[in-house]
């Protein structure tokens, strides 16, 4: 159970100073893709233009910035948050007085589904709105696992819902909506066996008292996916109030699929991108075009099996898929995305990171494109896979995340695979998956050793999750194309 409760007591002034923006504020969009009313959509309150900070005129990307490769770029600041930012239980919160309203987004990944419920306080009609809590629950395992069996899959949609019963007060159900994003466990899908799992969600959530808009269930992109959590992020760091157009990069290592995020400094990496990598949306009044790409199949679940040879080798069952990045003497049934294969160590052969960054380089070579800035000095935010196996392998403390160097990656990678007994208590995958990390951020995403990763599972409370910046899309619709 994962629960996440957290209060922020609102701070409100009038006349919004730009560089003072540092509320959790619904960010606003300079050009909003008109809203169709669709018969029976709750109105939500209305925030007039004229507080608004005013809009930051868009700085192009200037030509001379070349970030000098091999220089020993200075540790990011901590981080530490404004103190409005700071969470602060109110026992006596003036909820009664304001208008509050709540969005419910559930995030269907590979591994699990997940609820947040977002809280919102609209103190005054002429103030931007307060995120002023989460709610969060996740169950194991996702939506694909039940590919066979789409009812058994609406159910645990369905078990979800009811914390978004208990939490969002009856009078507010019909005003709530309640959107699902699929991520890489649908994409992988064969298309008929998603959509019987995306109509059955449809379904739970036409028979639940809450708002339903239209295209409310559905796979999301893995380009959204990318900025949605970079919007979160950004948003949850005060990156996105403040003038100085500094912002920080996202690390997102899924099951299925990982992304990266940021925003170029350098016009050479938008020039020598794909051009589908680069995103362009409005936000807050600013325009903003990052740097954006999410794998499928690479995610960290895709990625072993993908090293072991078995991604995709349906009906193979009585086949056993080996690697060195295994105890030798491991042997084990495993199962993603509903299907199961067997895999073990080589019983009579060599172990250990040489060998295993070997084989995982087969699933990243050629494969993932090197944005031209990441040799630079740019601040990445690191969750998902990349907080969890940096807690697993004791880089980090769990209860505080952490920033760590790319190379303490590699260091940790080295000795978890050749001692692989010390750790097997911990994962007998983690050689695998330590040394897929190492891997993807060297060799795939071209990150120098002493590039400094924030690990973060939450930011001030709220997860790290591209969920919160889909729940402002929705609210504002950020016109990401
Ligand atoms: N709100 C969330 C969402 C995911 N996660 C973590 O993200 C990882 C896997 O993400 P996922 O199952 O959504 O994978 P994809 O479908 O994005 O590939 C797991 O380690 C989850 O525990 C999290 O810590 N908090």
């Amino acid at each position: 159970t994962y629960y996440r409760h957290h209060r922020y007591v609102p701070h409100f002034y009038r006349y919004r100073d730009h560089s003072a923006n540092t509320e959790n504020l619904l960010p606003e969009v300079a050009n909003p893709e008109p809203v169709v009313p669709q018969p029976g959509m709750p109105t939500y309150p209305e925030i007039p233009e004229v507080f608004h900070p005013e809009p930051e005129v868009f700085h192009p990307i200037p030509e001379a910035f070349h970030p000098v490769p091999g220089v020993v770029h200075p540790a990011p600041e901590p981080y530490q948050l404004p103190e409005v930012f700071q969470p602060v239980l109110d026992a006596s919160s003036p909820v009664n007085a304001n208008r509050v309203f709540y969005g419910i987004m559930f995030d269907a990944g590979s591994t699990g589904s997940r609820i947040h419920i977002y809280k919102f306080i609209q103190k005054d009609p002429v103030e931007l709105p307060v995120l002023d809590n989460e709610m969060y629950h996740a169950v194991k395992p996702g939506l694909s696992a039940y590919k066979d069996n789409p009812e058994e899959g609406g159910n645990t949609i369905r078990q979800l819902l009811k914390i978004a019963k208990k939490t969002v007060p009856e009078e507010d159900w019909k005003r709530t909506p309640v959107v699902l994003k699929a991520t890489a466990g649908l994409r992988l899908l064969p298309e008929e066996r998603a959509n019987a799992l995306l109509k059955e969600v449809r379904g739970v959530f036409d028979e639940s008292p809450f708002f339903v808009p239209n295209n409310s269930v559905s796979i999301m992109n893995g380009a959204k996916e990318g900025v949605l959590a970079w919007v979160t992020v950004n948003f949850l760091t005060g990156h996105l109030y403040s003038n100085t157009r500094r912002t920080v990069g996202i690390l997102d290592l899924g099951g299925g699929s990982t992304q990266i995020t940021f925003l170029p400094k350098s016009k050479k990496t938008v020039q020598s991108a794909p051009p589908t990598y680069i995103a362009q949306f409005n936000l807050f009044k600013n325009t903003y075009q990052v740097y954006t790409h999410s794998y499928l199949g690479n995610g960290l679940y895709a990625a072993r099996l993908a090293t072991l040879g078995a991604l995709g080798a349906e009906g193979l069952d009585w086949k056993v898929f080996t690697s060195s990045c295994l105890p030798k003497k491991f042997r084990e049934d495993v199962t993603f995305g509903g299907t199961t294969y067997k895999v073990s160590g080589i019983p009579d052969g060599y172990a250990g990171y040489k060998l295993c960054y070997y084989e995982v380089m087969k699933v990243i070579k050629g494969i993932v494109h090197q944005p031209y800035e990441v040799k630079g000095s740019s601040v990445f935010y690191a969750f998902s896979y990349y907080f969890d196996r940096a807690v697993e392998s004791g880089l980090i403390d769990g209860s505080r995340g952490g920033a760590i160097e790319v190379r303490d990656f590699k260091k940790r990678a080295k000795e978890v695979c050749n001692k692989m007994t010390k750790y097997r208590a911990v994962s007998p995958f983690l050689c695998m998956d330590m040394t897929y990390i190492t891997c993807l951020l060297k060799e795939g995403f071209g990150f120098k050793d002493t590039t400094v990763l924030q690990l973060a599972k939450k930011v001030n409370n709220v997860e790290t999750s591209w969920a919160l910046g889909a729940t402002f899309d929705y609210f504002r619709n950020l016109n990401i194309h």
